[in-house]
């Protein structure tokens, strides 16, 4: 690897599913690059393509999905060609994932020790007696203020955030490059929100880890992305550093996101609505958002745009900002 080469590098993903006799394309030729140590935030609407992303990256999908792409490179090498046995083994240590539910990362029928003990031989050779001192300061590392109980309980026993805390314990255990945190935070309340984020944002440093942050919330992702990526209907229509993209955007779905957040956040008596729905059927031709436009032109629904830049390392895909 080159010592410019990202992380991650994905090159035009597709991945559609078989339901009934149709195919519905989930991801519509997504791509982007994830350098070292960098936060990601994939931002957009439910049902845009955010967590098939992910998903497909982790190849997590159920059989019915259809995974192609021109790229897809961890640390300049081509992961489409390794076979199932290589891949998993990547998996488990070097690309890592937090889902909004925890639960189904863990084993339900072994402890938490078990869980941790695992993940810690995984990447060093720690002897029988060594793990447990180590999961010990890995969970206090993470706020749990009484590991030995923690260490000994299932996880059906611990709560949501509990469960999130030993999650990310995990994880720094396995200490990966790159960590996939799909909506981590979304099923808790505010504080424990906060102190989850927090984490993850203090362990990723620590780390020197990079992280794909997929989210639906705008301030969560301007908080904790360095840059952030807008997804509409499978596509990536606006990319860039993380305060250009949400405080000067430049395609209209993305300001009209921008929009709607402000207005829930500031409880204005006038709510901007964003009409009709981002899952609904995508146009053969032309911008998958025309339909839904404010700026809508004649040729926007003929034409698909191109991504275009827009200013440093920014760049967006709406025929607006054609040369
Ligand atoms: N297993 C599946 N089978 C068929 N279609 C699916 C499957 N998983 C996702 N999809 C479809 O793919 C599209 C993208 O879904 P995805 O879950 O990636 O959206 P998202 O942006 O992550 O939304 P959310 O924020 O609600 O999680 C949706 O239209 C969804 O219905």
């Amino acid at each position: 690897m080159s010592a410019s080469s990202p992380l991650l590098e994905v090159m035009n993903l597709r991945t559609s599913f078989a339901v009934g006799d149709r195919r519905v394309k989930a991801v519509r030729g997504v791509s982007f690059a994830i350098a070292d140590e960098e936060v990601l935030g994939l931002i957009g609407e439910s049902g845009s393509g955010k967590t098939v992303t992910g998903m497909s990256l982790l190849r997590l999908l159920p059989e019915h999905a259809a995974v192609e792409a021109d790229a897809i490179r961890f640390r300049g090498k081509e992961l489409s060609g390794l076979g199932d046995d290589d891949f998993r083994a990547l998996r488990g240590v070097q690309l890592a994932m937090i889902f909004q539910d925890p639960v189904g990362s863990f084993n339900p029928a072994k402890t938490i020790g078990w869980h941790l003990q695992h993940a810690i031989e995984r990447r060093s050779e720690a002897d029988a007696k060594s793990w447990r001192s180590e999961a010990e300061s890995l969970l206090l590392d993470v706020g749990i203020r009484a590991p030995e109980r923690v260490l000994s309980s299932y996880p059906h026993q611990l709560s949501g955030g509990m469960l999130q805390r030993a999650l990310i314990a995990m994880i720094i255990a396995l200490r990966p490059a790159l960590i996939i945190a799909d909506e981590p935070t979304t099923n808790l309340d505010n504080l424990v929100e906060r102190q989850i984020l927090d984490l993850i944002r203090l362990h990723q440093r620590r780390l020197k880890a990079s992280v794909l942050f997929v989210t639906h919330d705008l301030a969560i992702a301007e908080d904790i992305c360095d840059r952030i990526a807008v997804m509409y209907a499978g596509e990536i229509v606006e990319i860039g550093p993380a305060e250009d993209v949400l405080r000067r955007p430049k395609h209209p779905y993305a300001a009209c996101l921008l929009q709607t957040s402000l207005s829930l956040e500031q409880r204005d008596e006038f709510l901007f609505e964003l009409a009709g729905e981002p899952g609904g059927r995508i146009p053969e031709e032309g911008c998958a958002f025309a339909g839904r436009c404010p700026k809508t032109m004649p040729q926007c629904r003929t034409i698909h745009p191109e991504m275009r830049a827009v200013g440093p390392g920014h760049q967006a895909r709406c025929l607006l900002h054609g040369d």
